[in-house]
């Protein structure tokens, strides 16, 4: 049985005004859930400030983005024993903005993950295809090739207590979500993928969907056997909107 985890990636925004009266009404209206876990990943610059804030309740702390390296000359970047240093735990990478943006590249990404996992944190492995790719009816083969470039190099049980947030390109920031079919089946793809290497690796990751996610859609997203929760942009700068995403994971996955 898995345990549905919901995170916020608050992207960049925020300030400490904003953070500070956000983790209020998450810790008020959050109190009492178990059956799901919580993280929120705020802008690198706030981890500090976060985690003092979010001292006594369920809520973990998580961060968007980590470099390869551990230290030495790389202007601008985090190490994952910063973040670790910090109280992250669940740390978000090859996000499509990062892959888009940034160019980063699969085996980079792969390289991350490794990194995270050294240090004992927990990688958040977003994937996905984009719009283009889903009308040439690529999805699947986009989702292995992103899947593999950490599964051929680090073998299966590097998912071991690892998250996967499935994130089609199309749907993020877009109001317009994968419908709960569409999600769970790309989902059992990617299990079964996992599941080809190794069943009992597949059979625990935690794959979260992630796209234009609110709080009218995701309790039908939530009823899909192989979607574990969901990985929330916009609706997680809402106290009320995450909540409701959080305590509909809760209810579906205690069922
Ligand atoms: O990391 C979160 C995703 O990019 C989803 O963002 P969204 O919920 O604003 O569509």
């Amino acid at each position: 049985m898995r345990k549905p985890l919901v995170m916020g990636n608050w992207k960049l925004n925020g300030s400490k005004e904003m953070a500070k009266a956000l983790v209020s009404g998450l810790k008020q209206n959050l109190a009492g859930v178990k059956g799901c876990d919580v993280s929120i990943a705020p802008p690198v610059m706030y981890l500090d400030e976060v985690n003092g804030l979010l001292a006594g309740s369920n809520i973990v702390l998580g961060a968007q983005n980590v470099d390869t390296a551990l230290s030495g000359a790389f202007t601008g970047d985090i190490s994952a024993t910063m973040l670790k240093e910090m109280g992250a735990k669940y740390i978000i990478i090859g996000h499509s903005e990062r892959r888009t943006y940034h160019k980063e590249s699969d085996e980079f990404i792969a390289k991350k993950f490794a990194v995270l996992k050294e240090a004992g944190l927990t990688p958040v492995l977003c994937i996905g295809e984009t719009e283009a790719e889903n009308e040439a009816g690529q999805t699947q083969a986009v989702c292995a090739r992103q899947i593999d470039a950490v599964l051929n190099t680090q073998g299966a049980a590097a998912f071991n207590g690892a998250v996967i947030a499935y994130e089609p390109v199309w749907a993020i920031g877009t109001g317009k979500s994968a419908t709960p079919a569409q999600a769970q089946a790309v989902h059992k793809f990617i299990r079964d993928h996992i599941a080809k290497k190794d069943e009992s690796v597949a059979k625990q990751v935690i794959i979260q969907y992630g796209g234009s996610v609110n709080d009218a859609n995701a309790a039908e997203l939530f009823t899909q056997p192989d979607i574990d929760g969901a990985l929330v942009g916009g609706a997680s700068l809402k106290a009320d909107a995450f909540a409701v995403i959080v305590k509909a994971a809760e209810k579906a996955k205690a069922k």
